[in-house]
């Protein structure tokens, strides 16, 4: 497996997300993220607002969750493919298993989705991962709860194969058990460490359609080895239903011709491979509209 070290994704700081749009630091700060997304397509995000604590907490209660019994979690279903619950060797790989929270940033959805999975109650579960209403998310979201064995072996092992993510644009945060890799150059790889209080942003295939492809998407994979299991919370952007994704003219001139007709994410089957999720991050991106 040829996996490239020295390779390093950027790594960028958002103190406060409460930052005066038009401002230097504001105008530096999109500069910083636009680029990511134009080079890499990812990028790490330094996030101090969500304590250890509440990551701790929060993974914490995951551990809880995997430990439900099959016929419980098996409860977690979704009319949208993907959306529920997806047991090991199901469809992924043997060490996937993961949850969805369709509608993440309606608390009644997590309440339901609590209600489901603890029918005597569980209101820390819902409480804690309320609070992710402090990273800003407002629009419809998918939140996925994601843990990947480690691998019984100990040797390397495929938790989720090679991808590009259909939404707006994913969040990516994790216990800090390492696993996730992109794609830098034709099958060279590179592992993912990031600090504990990063999160990873992905562009999605929907955010590189409107961006005309100025932005780009990064193929990703986990690959596990070690002994320890990794637990990550991917947060994607979903178009809410009725948005036309619509290449801005100001990203479209001769050397960029339009590459994508105007098209509505909410017909199916587009809807069902671009559900996502959109919070100040992505609003951030989609202020590059000011590309210069
Ligand atoms: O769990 C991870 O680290 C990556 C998840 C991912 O890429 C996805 O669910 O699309
Ligand atoms: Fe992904």
């Amino acid at each position: 497996m040829d996996v490239d070290t020295k390779f390093e994704v950027p790594v960028i700081e958002f103190r406060s997300l409460d930052l005066e749009r038009g401002t230097d630091e504001w105008h530096h700060l999109c500069k910083r993220v636009r680029e990511a997304c134009e080079t890499y397509g990812c990028f790490e995000v330094v996030y101090e607002k969500i304590s250890t604590e509440l990551r701790n907490k929060m993974f914490g209660l995951m551990k809880d969750l995997v430990e439900l019994p099959l016929e419980r979690k098996q409860k977690n279903v979704s009319s949208i493919p993907y959306h529920g619950y997806i047991g090991p060797g199901s469809l992924f790989s043997l060490l996937y298993e993961g949850f969805g929270l369709v509608d993440a940033s309606n608390r009644d959805s997590i309440k339901n989705f609590t209600q489901l999975m603890w029918p005597d109650d569980h209101a820390q579960f819902c409480d804690t991962l309320w609070i992710k209403g402090e990273m800003g998310v407002s629009d419809e979201t998918l939140v996925r709860l994601i843990k990947y064995m480690a691998p019984p072996t100990r040797d390397y092992e495929r938790g989720l194969h090679a991808h590009t993510d259909k939404s707006i644009s994913t969040i990516i945060f994790d216990n800090q058990v390492s696993g996730l890799e992109i794609e830098v150059k034709d099958s060279q790889w590179i592992k993912l460490s990031i600090y504990p209080s990063s999160f990873v942003f992905v562009v999605g295939d929907t955010l590189k359609a409107w961006s005309n492809e100025r932005l780009k998407v990064v193929n990703h994979r986990v690959i596990m080895n070690g002994y320890k299991n990794r637990l990550s919370i991917a947060t994607f952007a979903i178009p809410i239903e009725g948005t036309i994704i619509k290449t801005p003219k100001e990203l479209i001139d001769e050397q960029h011709p339009q590459l994508y007709k105007d098209f509505d994410c909410n017909v199916p089957p587009i809807r069902d491979r671009c559900r996502s999720q959109a919070g100040d991050i992505t609003k951030l991106i989609l202020a590059l509209k000011q590309f210069s």
